[in-house]
């Protein structure tokens, strides 16, 4: 990727638009793999382009579990996105990230197992790396945002993704703690895997909405409490949104990350599927350039 960034939000529960932005323009995008969670809205802050989409769909008519979590990233590749930042609401594993605190995420452990994972079929096999599934120069970037806006917030820290729609048991929440993760949610899986397959760098804002329901003086969490500290936090995400999106545009060099398929893909060239390759167009774009195909 030589030319200029172009950044994708994907907006999570109660963050279903952006206000402020110019030239908003909400756009049909089909894709191979079925239509995305909305229509997505290409907009303009100032003078960089911006590209958003609510994951639940405007109204939150999609679970966890049913997004089309491949047409969403599909759907975004195509509108040339190159760098996504996703917005989460989270359970806090951690006494010292109260609701209201923005952990800039760098670790997943993946617990989903009832979710489409990869472009990739018989046919066409690829193994992306997902050893640091977070773009560094991303998270430099909201780091840099976080602090000029004074909030509450931690680089670093692993959110583990569960299947849902139903919250933890204090059993799980507890294995959850004892494995070291800092927050739980239900979406930054596979989103984040499918981002790597089609060359997007990712970055996740997790934003505290609750203490799960391991902590001792506070209630176990309901969606109910969710959305009233969402709708709190809101105003937050989206003027971090704002302040990271000059930066983004302004970033310089490369990231491995949009180099994510050189030498992932094991199908020897005479085998490989012409109608999948077709299928997955602006995925592999790039990386058949560097194949002569
Ligand atoms: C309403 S609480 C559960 C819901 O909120 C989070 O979604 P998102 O990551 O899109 O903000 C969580 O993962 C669950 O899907
Ligand atoms: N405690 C929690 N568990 C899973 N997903 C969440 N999203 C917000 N809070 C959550």
């Amino acid at each position: 990727m030589t030319g200029q960034p172009l950044l994708g939000v994907i907006g999570g529960s109660g963050v279903y638009d952006i206000d402020g932005l110019d030239d908003v323009r909400w756009q049909t995008i089909d894709t191979p793999f079925g239509a995305p969670s909305d229509q997505l809205m290409f907009a303009r802050l100032g003078d960089q382009p911006l590209v958003f989409l609510p994951r639940h769909g405007r109204g939150h008519t999609h679970t966890p579990s049913t997004v089309n979590y491949r047409a969403n990233i599909f759907a975004l590749k195509l509108a040339g996105v190159t760098d996504i930042v996703s917005l989460s609401a989270v359970g806090s594993l951690r006494e010292h990230l109260p609701p209201g605190t923005f952990v800039l995420v760098d670790q997943y452990i993946d617990r989903t197992f009832a979710r489409e994972k990869t472009f990739f079929d018989t046919g066409l096999v690829g193994h992306v790396s997902m050893a640091e599934p977070v773009c560094h120069r991303l998270g430099d970037a909201l780091e840099e945002a976080a602090k000029e806006l004074g909030l509450p917030h931690q680089r670093g820290g692993t959110y583990i993704v569960m299947e849902g729609p139903q919250f933890s048991t204090k059993a799980e929440s507890e294995l959850y703690r004892s494995w070291g993760c800092a927050v739980v949610g239900m979406t930054n899986m596979p989103e984040a895997k499918l981002a790597r397959e089609a060359e997007i760098a990712y970055a996740a804002i997790a934003m505290v909405t609750d203490f799960d329901c391991w902590h001792p003086t506070h209630d176990a969490v309901t969606a109910e409490a969710v959305m009233q500290v969402v709708a709190l936090n809101s105003a937050n995400a989206r003027a971090l949104v704002k302040a990271v999106a000059p930066k983004i545009a302004r970033m310089t060099g490369t990231s491995p990350c949009y180099t994510a398929l050189d030498g992932a893909i094991m199908t020897a060239k005479l085998k490989r599927d012409p109608k999948l390759i077709t299928k997955l167009g602006p995925v592999l774009a790039r990386w058949q350039l560097t194949q002569g195909v």
